[in-house]
């Protein structure tokens, strides 16, 4: 199975790592428009096969989009990170030309591939690739739930100071540090509810540190994150590839579920070899429910400016 990933920066190239390291797919593609990095990526990554122990071939390419063909799954990474202090919605402006570009290149070689979207501002990047490509909406899959939600599990895990691989719980929404929405009333430590051990001041903190764990990062690093969201697109993939049929909240196109319709947002969804095989539509609360509604609403008002970009 081949996988191409556009953007061989810190998350194009952490993803290629986790994905080759986890001998998820036998053949990765970076490709970057800065000359000779994504080769150098790709490179020093196949230098790490004999220590790590794994077999995929991972190959650079500056731009040329010949040698993506025939890929199963393609990742948009390209674009830039926010700096400390800005929004992921400041970055539209230079991002959505260059999503929108690598998307159409990306088919031209690729035409039945599964495309993950991860550039921000997300939903609405995956609002625009779904538009720009008229690919039918199983195909578009924009990735930051997965992401989210690894952030509430380890900061519930922190909270109960229990393993975070017993702890389950996802985030839907859009993937904005106010617009996402950690679903606490549903986030468990083996099946049993974790209000049963936190309070609730307690769960509204860890909600809070999970809508601002992007911020959190950025404002340490100087620039935004990247092992978890290079790993949770790998996870996102090889449920993709090894139609493996995890339930990952996603950012997909809507039509009528969770009351909303004609927007890319993040729901729970059951991933395959077909992409998004089933949208999850849970029974939110009411206090829920007016979260993912103000949520959508944001989202909307952000996919109003693809306007020109789309024109
Ligand atoms: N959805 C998520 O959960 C999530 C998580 C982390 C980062 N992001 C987003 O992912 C994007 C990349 O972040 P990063 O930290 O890897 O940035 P980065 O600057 O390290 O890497 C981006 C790469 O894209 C390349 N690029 C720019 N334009 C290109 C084009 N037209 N064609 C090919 N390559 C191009 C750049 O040369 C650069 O190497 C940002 O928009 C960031 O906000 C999203
Ligand atoms: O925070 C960011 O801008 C990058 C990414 O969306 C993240 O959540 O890490």
């Amino acid at each position: 199975m081949k996988v191409t990933i556009v953007g061989a920066g810190n998350v194009g190239a952490t993803c290629a790592d986790a994905i080759a390291y986890r001998r998820i797919a036998s053949e990765i593609v970076l490709l970057d428009i800065r000359e000779g990095f994504a080769e150098g990526k790709a490179l020093d990554i196949m230098q790490t096969q004999t220590t790590l122990g794994f077999n995929t071939k991972v190959s650079g390419s500056t731009n040329d989009y010949s040698k993506t063909a025939g890929s199963d799954v393609v990742v948009i990474t390209s674009g830039i990170p926010r700096k400390p202090g800005m929004t992921r919605e400041e970055l539209i402006g230079i991002n959505a030309g260059i999503v929108k570009s690598v998307a159409e290149s990306l088919l031209q070689h690729s035409p039945n591939a599964i495309v993950v979207v991860v550039s921000n501002p997300m939903d609405t990047m995956t609002y625009l690739t779904l538009k720009a490509t008229g690919l039918p909406k199983n195909r578009v899959i924009g990735m930051g739930g997965a992401l989210d939600s690894s952030r509430f599990k380890t900061y519930l895990s922190q909270a109960l100071d229990k393993p975070a691989n017993d702890i389950h719980g996802m985030v839907i929404g859009g993937h904005g540090d106010t617009t996402m929405i950690p679903l606490t009333r549903l986030a468990a430590y083996n099946g049993v509810p974790v209000s049963e051990f936190l309070s609730a001041e307690k769960l509204d903190k860890v909600a809070a540190d999970t809508m601002v764990g992007g911020a959190t990062l950025t404002a340490l690093l100087g620039t935004s994150a990247w092992y978890a969201p290079g790993a949770s697109v790998a996870y996102l993939v090889d449920s993709i590839l090894n139609d493996q049929k995890k339930m990952i909240p996603c950012s997909v196109f809507l039509e009528g579920e969770y009351g909303q319709s004609d927007i890319c947002i993040g729901v729970p969804c059951i991933i395959g070899k077909n992409g998004i095989e089933k949208i999850v539509d849970i029974d939110l609360n009411a206090d829920e429910k007016a979260k993912f509604a103000k949520s959508a609403d944001a989202v909307r008002a952000m996919n109003a400016d693809l306007k020109s970009v789309l024109a």
